[in-house]
């Protein structure tokens, strides 16, 4: 059967800047067979866009979906996770006190080292994709593993479910650890290459999947793989995500392993080593920058790369708090990770929440005046770097993020509890933590949501028009 135009009828809240949230009340958003948005009527019921908005469409109602968003719902941008691991899910959760470098060792390689085993990855890729589709997530920018028949195994699951995604072969040619790493460089490449090309075959105008070049961090590469594969991304305008400057430790292990005798870099910066590799471009996503200098800031903002924040990792690692406002001051773009199971949550939710906690726990002396108080960060921000900030970070700006005319329709219906006057609430509610008395206004009960809300009020989700989950 042939996709259907779809009439969605009610509240819609975005974005419309990093601070300011839009709520369009009684509005008719009109989706094309095609899941493009070809109208946005505001001051709109269904009698009326049936019509008036049908005629200028040449839709013929009985052809048309009308799905409405009740009392207590409204229709939100689809999440984007601009950095997440599939094959750590089962993980989630599992870190102990281990930071970074032995949370490696101990949980992570071990893990991601079984994805030679296809039906274990089939298994659980699956259900990664299943839940955070649940969780609202219409757009994700995975880490596979090193396996190509893995890697292409979560594009195939990805591009059948409908969930939008970047995916990315993990690279990795030296040591830690002996077990789980790419014989050489050239291996690497080629490995990588052959993913590409599956990804490609699979989505030739990456309609819905991407792949992704993705060197896991500087200290798994060696640094001709680092330049093969900056190289590769100049070569065929891919987008690059890899970690930068999570963990101090980290931080000092690079400086040992990539002197600037090895890449003629100006200084021995983590940063510096990416851009001496050709890999600091406009479609570079960064997971964490926690700690980077104000002059690799400077490099991050001058080539145009971007930041994914991953604050539920951050804590959880304990690898600090990412300054995020001082990223967004110098006009880096930033958008919300939860980086599972570094991170130990599927949810961008909560991640937007997290990221809204941490900011209050950053001491930032801001540049630009206005002290400590201009590091918080407001709900409004949190769910700008949810929806509108991640697409940039990913490179889908044009296309998904907010609700207007020639955006594709990547969308949650969300549905907070209504408690009626008897204190009860209807039947079917389907539960949640986030009740609604009725003199909340609409900026409290977004804040409701995010302080409280988790899958329970996820009711619907769409990706490019199609329906991806519906919950029971
Ligand atoms: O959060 C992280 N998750 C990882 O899997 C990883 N690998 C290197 N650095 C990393 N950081
Ligand atoms: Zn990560």
């Amino acid at each position: 059967m042939a996709p259907r135009n779809k009439l969605f009828l009610g509240l819609f809240i975005h974005s419309t800047a990093l601070n300011e949230l839009e709520y369009l009340h009684n509005t008719a958003v009109c989706v094309d067979g095609k899941g493009t948005i070809v109208a946005v009527e505001k001051d709109c019921d269904e009698d009326k866009a049936k019509q008036t908005v049908f005629p200028r469409l040449g839709w013929v109602e009985a052809e048309v979906e009308v799905v409405k968003a009740e009392e207590g719902q409204f229709f939100f941008p689809g999440f984007i996770d601009t950095h997440i691991h599939a094959p750590q899910y089962p993980n989630a959760g599992i870190f102990g006190d281990s930071t970074l470098m032995d949370w490696l060792d101990t949980y992570t390689f071990p893990l991601e080292a079984s994805f030679s085993d296809l039906a274990k990855a089939h298994r659980i890729y699956n259900r990664v994709i299943r839940k955070t589709l649940s969780h609202g997530t219409t757009c994700a920018a995975y880490y596979a593993t090193i396996h190509v028949p893995a890697t292409n195994l979560l594009a195939d699951l990805c591009h059948e479910r409908g969930q939008r995604a970047l995916i990315g072969r993990v690279c990795m040619d030296q040591t830690p650890p002996a077990y789980y790493r790419d014989e050489s460089a050239e291996a690497s490449l080629a490995a990588t290459r052959a993913s590409i090309a599956h990804i490609r075959a699979l989505d030739p105008t990456h309609s819905l999947i991407r792949p992704i070049i993705t060197p896991r961090f500087a200290l798994s590469c060696t640094f001709p793989l680092l330049q093969q594969l900056g190289t590769l991304a100049a070569e065929t305008g891919l987008p690059i995500q890899t970690h930068i400057s999570e963990n101090k430790t980290e931080i000092t292990l690079v400086k040992q392993h990539f002197p600037r005798s090895l890449t003629g870099a100006a200084d021995d910066s983590y940063a510096g080593v990416y851009d001496a590799a050709g890999l600091l471009t406009a479609r570079t996503v960064l997971a964490h920058a926690v700690h980077l200098t104000e002059g690799e800031a400077a490099l991050v903002a001058r080539r145009g790369a971007k930041v994914s924040h991953c604050p539920c990792s951050n804590s959880a690692l304990g690898s600090g708090a990412a300054p995020v406002r001082r990223l967004l001051d110098r006009g880096i773009g930033c958008g919300l990770g939860t980086d599972v199971s570094g991170g130990y949550s599927p949810s961008v939710l909560e991640a937007a929440r997290q990221a809204v906690l941490v900011s209050r726990h950053v001491v930032f002396m801001g540049e630009a005046g206005g002290g400590r108080e201009r590091a918080k960060l407001s709900v409004e921000e949190a769910l700008f770097l949810a929806t509108r900030g991640g697409a940039e970070v990913v490179g889908l700006e044009g296309r998904v993020g907010w609700f207007g005319v020639g955006m594709e329709w990547d969308a949650q219906l969300v549905g907070l509890t209504v408690v009626r006057e008897d204190g009860e609430v209807e039947e079917g509610d389907g539960g949640g933590d986030v009740d609604v008395f009725g003199w909340e206004s609409w900026p409290d009960r977004v804040a409701k949501w995010v302080y409280n809300g988790d899958d329970r009020n996820t009711k619907q989700v769409w990706v490019r028009g199609r329906v991806v989950h519906t919950r029971k």
